[in-house]
């Protein structure tokens, strides 16, 4: 296969190379591109190989081309802007290449054997994909579960479905048996239909009268309803709002100038009285020609008693007049007030009528509505009675059934009450077939389950099994004085003479070639890897346990490819037997 990688890692000059099946040794000198070039190849076949880890930093577009016969694979990539874009084709897509398919000082199991731990469950589940195998357990056990729940119910629906075509069966019996009994009986029945077609007509009469008497209510309210409504109009014309305003500011205004023109009169009521009394005392002091006032006692002409007399019987007469016409006035003024008062009970009065109509032009509309709804629904009595009849019109319905009728109509509606059951449940026979479907897909699901099961057990075993078979002849060729095994419990165990070894107590190369070991195991039995890479740092075998080691894994892949540093470059074939082959 042809290799083309350019500007991937430290990779920056276009690399080419051809790569021969077999074991090959590619030497370079430190920091050359070795790990570069090893996870160009890994690329190809998991994306769990990122196109960031790839790419060189000072690059913008990056390559890794692999022609192997008419197949071409690859990744290609280009910085835009920040981001990474790639068009790839992969061998595969499949992560679990990064732990079987590059054993470099990076691969997690060999760190983790490195580090002395012993519990490898984690390995063998991951590589052998068992978790996928039991989650596709888990669904099709669902799946069973759910068909035998669905089974179990068309069971209960097929019973129920029997029990009710068994009820149908004593039904139509029990029908077809009154039936009969009915024939027997339907000289009678003939009698009744007369009694019965006079009786309607008696209670059709009886709804048409109600509903005349009704009419003839309703129009004789209608007319009461128009008169009122004419009487409360004429009223309302007669009692002008600004008419009556009008006298109530007339009364005010009179009632004011009465208490003006009554308080004047008492005054001069008050002083009429004053001059009469001044009168009297004058003639009283003239009769008895007095020479002293009779008030103050000062001295007094007796000739003047006479002229002062005269002035105060003049002012006396104006006086009396005044108050005469003032006493006038007020008596008219009385009884305009009176008249005003007398207007505005009137206007009450009227008032009071325009209420009182309108209350009962209010009861008058109610009542009218009331009859309207009460023909409204008389007609549809007589409406629905005339249905009714028409309806039956031969029959002996409309009127009570008799008892054997009765009984056919609830034994006829039970039926079809069951016959809905049964439409809805489905016919026994068809649930049958339906249930024996089931039992079928049942029967199918339960083998897959079992496959499953014996499948995720083996597969489980398989590994363990492998490394088993191979584990100690490798150890026996590589020379090492040890024996291996991964327990049940998915944990490795290394005995020396029978006793056990921690692995903590392991030389590193010790460890190394155990944890080769298992990913041997693994990719015997679960994954096959175009081509397996090793990083000759992750190993710190002797020269003849390196040979040795090659000759272990020459097999394991058809292209091995293992990096070396050395100060020349140099790509060569690594093994003896396949140098004697080629
Ligand atoms: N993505 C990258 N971008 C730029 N330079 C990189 C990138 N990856 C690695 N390098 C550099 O490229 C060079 C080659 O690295 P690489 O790890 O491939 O060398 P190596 O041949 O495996 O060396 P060693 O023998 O020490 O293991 C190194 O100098 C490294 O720092
Ligand atoms: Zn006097």
């Amino acid at each position: 296969m042809k290799l083309r990688v350019s500007n991937i890692g430290g990779i920056t000059e276009p690399l080419e190379l051809e790569i021969a099946p077999g074991v090959t040794s590619y030497e370079a000198p430190n920091a050359y591109g070795k790990t570069s070039l090893s996870k160009a190849l890994i690329s190809l076949l998991t994306s769990a190989v990122k196109a960031e880890d790839l790419l060189n930093v000072f690059s913008d577009s990056a390559e890794i081309e692999l022609m192997d016969g008419s197949k071409t694979y690859y990744r290609r990539m280009k910085r835009i802007k920040g981001n990474i874009i790639e068009e790839k084709q992969l061998i595969m897509d499949d992560d679990r290449a990064l732990l079987l398919s590059y054993f470099s000082p990076e691969n997690k199991l060999l760190v983790q054997i490195l580090a002395g731990e012993d519990n490898v469950e984690w390995f063998i589940s991951t590589t052998s994909k068992i978790n996928e195998i039991k989650a596709k357990k888990e669904e099709l056990e669902k799946l069973l579960q759910d068909a035998k729940n669905s089974r179990d119910e068309m069971q209960k629906n097929y019973n129920i479905a029997i029990e009710l075509q068994q009820r149908l069966v004593s039904i139509d019996r029990q029908i077809e048996k009154l039936e009969k009994e009915k024939e027997t009986g339907s000289a009678i029945i003939s009698n009744t239909v007369q009694t019965i077609s006079i009786t309607r007509q008696n209670k059709l009469d009886e709804i048409n009268s109600k509903i005349n008497v009704k009419r003839e209510e309703l129009e004789k309210t209608k007319q009461k309803l128009e008169k009122t409504e004419e009487e409360i109009k004429e009223k309302e014309s007669k009692v002008k709002i600004d008419t009556k305003q009008e006298i109530e500011k007339e009364l005010k205004r009179i009632e004011e100038e009465l208490r003006s023109l009554t308080s004047k009169r008492s005054e001069l009521e008050i002083e009429l009285k004053v001059l009469e009394r001044v009168s009297e005392e004058i003639k009283e002091a003239d009769q008895r020609h007095a020479s002293s006032c009779y008030v103050c006692g000062s001295h007094v002409d007796p000739e003047t008693w006479k002229s002062r007399s005269q002035v105060i019987s003049k002012e006396l007469s104006s006086k009396t007049n005044a108050l005469e016409s003032l006493r006038n006035e007020i008596l008219n003024l009385n009884n305009k007030k009176q008249d005003l008062e007398m207007k505005l009970k009137d206007f009450d009065r009227v008032q009071n009528d325009i209420e009182q109509l309108k209350s009962s032009y209010e009861a008058l509309k109610t009542k009218m509505e009331t009859l309207q709804f009460q023909i409204q629904d008389l007609e549809r009595q007589k409406r629905e009675m005339e249905e009714k009849f028409n309806r039956t019109g031969e029959g002996i319905a409309g009127m009570r059934l008799s008892p054997i009728d009765e009984k056919i109509n609830q034994l006829k509606k039970q039926r079809s009450d069951i016959i809905y059951d049964l439409q809805n449940l489905g016919i026994p026979t068809l649930i049958a077939e339906k249930i024996s479907q089931k039992e079928r897909e049942i029967q199918h699901l339960s083998e897959k389950v079992e496959e499953y099961n014996i499948d995720f057990l083996k597969r489980l075993r398989l590994a363990k099994e492998e490394f088993m078979k191979i584990s100690n002849s490798i150890l026996k060729e590589m020379e090492f004085n040890l024996t291996a095994e991964v327990t049940d419990d998915n944990k490795l165990v290394v005995r020396r003479n029978n006793a056990k070894l921690d692995i903590k107590k392991l030389s590193s190369s010790e460890r190394t070639t155990i944890a080769l070991i298992l990913i041997l195991s693994s990719l015997k039995s679960y994954f096959t890897t175009p081509y397996f890479i090793i990083d000759e740092s992750a190993m710190t075998f002797d020269q003849k346990r390196y040979e040795k080691l090659l000759n272990v894994l020459k097999g394991i892949s058809e292209y091995v490819i293992v990096t070396r540093s050395s100060e020349k470059i140099n790509v060569r074939k690594a093994t003896k037997e396949l140098r004697a082959s080629s």
